[in-house]
């Protein structure tokens, strides 16, 4: 029986018998299903009509399923939908998750993948009709205009089913923000699971993401579940996804492809129902470059990007993360938290924080063992640049004011140079290459800079 509650669900398919699968499959789940057979024919409903969720095919005849997007963005911005693609077709279920499709499916549509997009499609329409989540919203501390920002594209994120992928440097916040997404988003009641890429032994890796069979090597003493599994029905947050060996790549991608999984030892598969989001402080596009992110797999987990940019662009947010984390030390450590002297705050907010909000918490936890529990005091906090500046990647930020011009000029060099032979493991020509100067040139500066090393491999 349908009532003034029976959500309300808009399908549009200029495929007379696609379109008639759709709106059984709905009344069989007891909703109230609406067919259109044209953008045109949608357009005119969405503009007089209120649904609770939209599923369209792309071609619509006088248009296409992303015309109808972008009209719904309009319109309704509130309503989820979801596109079917055919097969294969990946770039456009890309796009049309950039525009703000909630997820899509491939034809042939499989009536349980059917039965499961619409489910939560309305997930995501119920969440939105219950709180603002402006509590979960409040564990991502800052105000400033980049995370007044970053906080707006995660609400829109968060309804969406689409891959993101979170740059920023170390410690910037990344895992936070993918808490957060899950956090507003229609999966919150389910298991929100992180793991660490770089962590789990290459040899283990598989069993640890997709389970093993008790016995199926030595070692396997129980069966195990493994991290797809455990995250079903919520989201699996790949951090140092860049670390995940090529064959692991591999198999990751087939996994998000197909939606299932196959235990080790196991010789059935089983369906898993997840959301991804993944991160790395690397730069992924030039892992791909470089050879060591598979193509194909960037393109299926870098749908959309959120970027977590860096403690020392957001300045303005260091006061109340100072007070946010001495809160949580008070509490942790139940004494009540110290004071910050002017003084100590004006040195948190004119240092450049090379490691972010972690090296933060860091620096006050320090502090709070160093102080004598009432004020912390500028000499408490240790600031590396009381003995040289630390200048971090990128610009901006600036000079420390006690610091001479030369000496901080001659840091940013030394910094550079350091990061170029990095990255060119030591070889010197390369790194010459890479600083864009002679081989010579970097020879001198290495020398006056002190960084030579006596028997460095390559020559001119
Ligand atoms: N905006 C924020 N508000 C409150 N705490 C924060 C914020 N950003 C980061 N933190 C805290 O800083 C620490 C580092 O954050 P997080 O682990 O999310 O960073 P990350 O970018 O994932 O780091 P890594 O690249 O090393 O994995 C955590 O303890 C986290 O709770």
């Amino acid at each position: 029986m349908m009532t003034d509650k029976t959500p309300r669900v808009l399908v549009v398919d200029d495929e007379a018998d696609l379109r008639e699968l759709l709106v059984i499959t709905l009344g069989r789940m007891k909703l109230d299903a609406t067919a259109a057979d044209s953008l045109g024919a949608a357009r005119r409903l969405l503009d007089s009509d209120r649904f609770d969720l939209c599923l369209t095919d792309m071609n619509l005849g006088d248009g296409t399923g992303l015309d109808l997007l972008r009209h719904a963005a309009q319109t309704a911005p509130e309503m989820p939908v979801a596109v079917i693609t055919a097969y294969g077709n990946m770039d456009v279920a890309t796009e049309a998750m950039k525009l703000g499709a909630y997820d899509f499916i491939a034809k042939p549509v499989a009536l349980d993948r059917l039965r499961q997009l619409i489910e939560d499609g309305l997930g995501i329409s119920r969440a939105e009709k219950t709180g603002d989540g402006g509590e979960e919203e409040d564990t991502l501390v800052g105000q400033g205009p980049a995370m007044q920002r970053l906080k707006q594209q995660i609400r829109k994120l968060a309804r969406s089913q689409a891959p993101i992928y979170i740059s920023g440097e170390s410690g910037s916040g990344k895992e936070r923000v993918a808490r957060l997404i899950h956090a507003l988003g229609p999966r919150r009641e389910k298991p929100f699971v992180a793991v660490n890429c770089g962590a789990i032994p290459s040899e283990l890796m598989e069993s640890e993401f997709f389970g093993h069979r008790k016995g199926s090597f030595t070692g396997a003493v129980e069966d195990r579940k493994g991290l797809f599994r455990e995250a079903d029905g919520g989201t699996l947050f790949l951090d140092e996804v860049a670390d995940l060996p090529l064959h692991m790549q591999v198999k990751l991608l087939r996994a998000i492809q197909e939606k299932t999984v196959r235990p080790v030892g196991e010789s059935k598969e089983f369906a898993v129902n997840l959301r991804i989001l993944c991160a790395t402080h690397r730069d992924l596009g030039e892992e791909m470059s470089a050879g060591r992110f598979r193509q194909d797999l960037y393109y299926r987990l870098n749908v959309i990007e959120a970027h977590v940019p860096p403690l020392r662009e957001r300045h303005e947010d260091i006061p109340v993360l100072v007070e946010h984390i001495l809160e949580r030390l008070g509490e942790a450590w139940e004494t009540r938290p110290p004071a910050v002297s002017e003084r100590a705050m004006s040195a948190l907010a004119g240092y450049r924080f090379p490691g972010n909000v972690r090296e933060l918490e860091n620096t006050l936890e320090r502090a709070l063992t160093l102080c004598d529990g009432e004020m912390i005091e500028p000499e408490h906090l240790h600031l590396p640049s009381d003995d040289g500046p630390q200048p971090a990647a990128g610009n901006g930020g600036g000079r420390h004011p006690q610091l001479p011009l030369e000496d901080y000029l001659q840091e940013i060099e030394k910094q550079e140079i350091l990061r170029a032979l990095d990255t060119t493991h030591w070889n010197r020509t390369a790194a010459a290459k890479k600083l864009g100067m002679t081989f010579r040139s970097l020879r001198y500066r290495l020398k006056k800079l002190e960084l030579d090393q006596d028997g460095a491999p390559d020559s001119e």
